[in-house]
Formats: structure tokens, C-alpha cells, sequence
């Protein structure tokens, strides 16, 4: 089989695990996306995961599963943001297979926002994919951001009690915050549930994929809000890192 035919397989696969198809356009811009961090990665290292299906499974399946909901519904608008973006994954991959979303990708790296705000403008998607240069505990407190999300995301950004008082107060009431995970066990599953109670929020649903080419297994953490989240969290820059919340003593300011 050539390599091509074989590609092709692969990657009809990896359509298959997702129950979803993107569109010759969607299709076209995933394809752009590789070239683009390939680009860029000459300049700034941004990614190793970018050839065959580092790209394809490593990145792109594994942005694309846990939100494999909000893929049946292609036409509702929703506002995302993705925390702790990097090269611009999680993010950039739902934002292309879900074309009438807003999405907001935050990093507090200029090299890198520089980048991703440069592929943003090659993909197209300027008019809908905003990026911004910030640590998340500012973006947090501020009003234009604060509970204005349907859908907050991260990827291999802090441990979950850290990511749950970064995603938690960008939600809307209805919104809800994915965390993705690599390992979940049910000592994280608890350091959680201690933070999500400050924080007034809950776990939804915890699922998982074991990844085609014996990738390893990830988790996807669905939590949300029980009622609005109070105003001390995110709390200043540093501190969810340095205290967090499933310390008994970390509260304090
Ligand atoms: C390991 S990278 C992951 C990048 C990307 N989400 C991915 O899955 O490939 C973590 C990123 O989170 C960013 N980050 C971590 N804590 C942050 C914070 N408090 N504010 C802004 N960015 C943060 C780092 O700058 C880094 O680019």
C-alpha cells in the first residue's frame, strides 16, 4: 500500500472515532493548520507533534473527541475559549470544526500568541478566533470575560484543582468547562471535588479514549457551575499554582 493510501485509512479513521466528518473546507484548513505550525515551528518551538499522525491523532483527534457533543450541533453559535493555548490546541481545532463559534485563545507567552494570532489571520478565521496575551487569572477577573463562555478548554495546562479555578468563572450559568486530561484517578477525581466545592461548581461527566497507534489514554472532565462562582476566584496571578484549592489551607489570599 502506498503511503498515501495508507494515510487515508488513517485518517478516515479518526473521523470514524469522532461520529463526525469535517467538510472539504474544515478539511482543508486542518491541512493548513499542519503546514502553518510546520512553518512556524522553524521559527519558534512551538509543537513537536506535527507530522503524519502526531498531527492527526496526537493533535487533532484528541482536540476534537471530547467535544464530540457540541460537533452534532455545527450550526449553534457558541463562544468558546481555550486557556493555556500554546501553539494553539485545543482551540484552533474546535474552532475550525465548529464554524458558527466565537473562540478566544489565551496564553501569557508573547512568542507564542504572536504566532498562533499570525496563523489565525492565514486560516481565515480573524473575524471569529480571538487571541490574547494574558495570564489567565487577569482575563478571569475581567468583566468582558467573566461568565461570558458556553464552552471554556484546556490542554495540558496545570493539575485540576489549579484548571478548575481558571475554567470555572469564564462560565455562563448554562456553560460548561472540559478539562483534558491524560491520567484521572480517583485521588485527582477528589483534589476536584474539594475545589470545585469553593468554587461552586460540580463534575458532569468524566470520559475517556484510548487513542489509535497505542497513543496512550485521555480522559475528558466535563465540570460546571452550581451557582455563580465567587469574585476572589480566579485568585491574583500565581496563587491557584502556589495554593491550591484542595488545600485545606489554601484559601486564603
Ligand atoms: C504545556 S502547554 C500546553 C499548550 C496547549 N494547550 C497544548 O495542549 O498543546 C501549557 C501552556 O499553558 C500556558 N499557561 C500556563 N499557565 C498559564 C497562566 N496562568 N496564564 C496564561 N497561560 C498559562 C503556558 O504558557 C503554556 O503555553
Amino acid at each position: 500500500m502506498t503511503n498515501q493510501k495508507k494515510f487515508k485509512r488513517q485518517e478516515t479513521q479518526i473521523w470514524q472515532h469522532l461520529q463526525w466528518e469535517p467538510s472539504p473546507q474544515q478539511l482543508e484548513q486542518f491541512n493548513q493548520l499542519q503546514y502553518l505550525l510546520r512553518e512556524w515551528n522553524q521559527k519558534i518551538n512551538l509543537t513537536r507533534l506535527i507530522e503524519g499522525n502526531d498531527f492527526w491523532i496526537s493533535q487533532i483527534l484528541d482536540s476534537l473527541w471530547p467535544i464530540q457533543d457540541e460537533l452534532k450541533f455545527q450550526d449553534k453559535q457558541i463562544n468558546i475559549i481555550d486557556v493555556g493555548t500554546g501553539c494553539g490546541l485545543p482551540g484552533l481545532a474546535v474552532a475550525i470544526a465548529l464554524p458558527r463559534s466565537s473562540t478566544t485563545l489565551i496564553d501569557s507567552i508573547y512568542r507564542k500568541t504572536s504566532a498562533v494570532k499570525e496563523i489565525v489571520k492565514e486560516l481565515g478565521l480573524l473575524s471569529r478566533v480571538n487571541v490574547l496575551t494574558e495570564r489567565i487569572e487577569l482575563t478571569g477577573q475581567k468583566k468582558l470575560h467573566r461568565h461570558t463562555f458556553d464552552l471554556a478548554i484546556a490542554r495540558a495546562v496545570a493539575k485540576a484543582p489549579v484548571l478548575a479555578e481558571y475554567l470555572i468563572p469564564f462560565l455562563k450559568p448554562t456553560g460548561q468547562a472540559v478539562m483534558y486530561k491524560g491520567k484521572w484517578n480517583d485521588l485527582e477525581k477528589k483534589e476536584l471535588l474539594k475545589a470545585l466545592s469553593k468554587l461552586k461548581g460540580k463534575i458532569d461527566t468524566t470520559k475517556s479514549l484510548e487513542l489509535p497507534e497505542r497513543r496512550g489514554i485521555r480522559h475528558a472532565i466535563r465540570i460546571s457551575s452550581t451557582m455563580l462562582c465567587p469574585g476572589k476566584y480566579p485568585r491574583s496571578v500565581g496563587i491557584p499554582l502556589k495554593r491550591p484549592l484542595n488545600n485545606q489551607t489554601s484559601d486564603n489570599l
